[in-house]
């Protein structure tokens, strides 16, 4: 993202063993026009830097109008079952993230948020069983789940793994390293690495202590998800996918993680996020809210929708 010096970076090796199943897709490209009509992307609360390159779009200083921005994901009557029972979970997602948007998906426990965002990133759990999804013009399902990561996904998984007897810096140094090496970059040495990272530690206001231990081992729910968006934060992406990145977040935290995230933005990428809360849409400004409801987006509008639900619950806007 705008602080990494390459913007389609992995979250981390996730090494998924499993070959996600290829499907016949149709890959031509889809509008879905009454879910943009009913998002307000004019509202959209920016950083700094995007405020300043939105303004020069406006006065046309740039070249590029906001209303050309290109979409980023395409998802399409999107089906998925878990793969061992096959049960249905995803019965028909569609949602359009175009460059520079944030999308919010609330719902119900158990409508299908993680599963959604686990079916994007190619985890072995589940089968796609149809509908196509498109990420930068090309067919993400047709990709291995590493090569989503490469393609620029990046996903915050709302439990974060430990990873026992490898310390957090030298995970960071070698999921970033291997990342240059795609690019064919020369890799970092420590030292290098370090001064690199640094900028990134106090984006996300994260004490140096917790490099030298291992990834996640006994890190509190808070420092955990701290340390997703540090991972994001060194390895980038063009769509970060943060799920519940807010659960277990005292107020500090949530504002350093919202702050740090906002920090990360660009007209270019961005964010889809799982949330059940009111309090990270204010501090991450969304520019679309879907709304879940067994495993279909049943609604789609702006910040009312969110505060209708903490008004009122899901009573106030279910489908059934
Ligand atoms: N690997 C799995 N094995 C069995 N059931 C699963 C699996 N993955 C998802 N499910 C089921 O699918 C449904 C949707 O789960 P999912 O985690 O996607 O919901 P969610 O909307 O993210 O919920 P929450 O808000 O509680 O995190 C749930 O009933 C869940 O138990």
């Amino acid at each position: 993202m705008a602080s990494s010096p390459s913007p389609t970076l992995k979250s981390s090796p996730t090494p998924y063993p499993l070959k996600f199943p290829a499907l016949p897709l149709n890959f031509n490209l889809f509008t879905n026009s009454a879910t943009r009509s009913l998002c307000l992307r004019s509202t959209r609360r920016l950083s700094p830097i995007t405020a300043a390159l939105s303004a020069a779009e406006t006065t046309g200083t740039t070249g590029t109008d906001s209303g050309k921005k290109k979409p980023l994901l395409e998802v399409k009557d999107l089906t998925a079952v878990i793969a061992e029972s096959k049960q249905e979970i995803l019965k028909g997602v569609n949602i359009v993230v175009y460059e520079g948007e944030i999308h919010a998906i609330m719902g119900k426990n158990g409508s299908g948020k993680s599963t959604f965002s686990k079916v994007l990133v190619g985890h072995p759990d589940y089968e796609v069983t149809g509908g196509s999804v498109v990420f930068k013009g090309e067919n993400l399902l047709d990709m291995e789940p590493e090569e989503r990561s490469l393609a620029g996904l990046f996903m915050s998984f709302q439990t974060p793994v430990e990873i026992p007897g490898v310390n957090n810096i030298d995970f960071l140094n070698m999921a970033y390293n291997a990342r240059r090496r795609k690019l064919g970059l020369p890799e970092l040495g420590p030292i290098e690495f370090y001064a690199y990272l640094f900028p990134k530690l106090e984006l996300v206001n994260m004490k140096s202590d917790f490099l030298n231990r291992n990834v996640n081992e006994g890190f509190s729910g808070g420092e955990r998800k701290r340390n997703e968006i540090l991972q994001l934060a060194v390895l980038g992406a063009d769509m970060a996918i943060l799920d519940e990145i807010d659960s277990g977040l005292d107020i500090d935290a949530l504002k350093d993680v919202a702050k740090a995230v906002n920090g990360l933005l660009t007209p270019k990428n961005s964010v889809l996020m799982i949330t059940h809360y009111l309090r990270l849409l204010e501090f991450i400004a969304p520019t679309c809210i879907h709304i879940m409801e067994n495993g279909r987006i049943v609604k789609t509008g702006d910040i009312s929708l969110a505060k209708t639900l903490e008004k009122e619950g899901y009573k106030a806007i279910s489908a059934s």
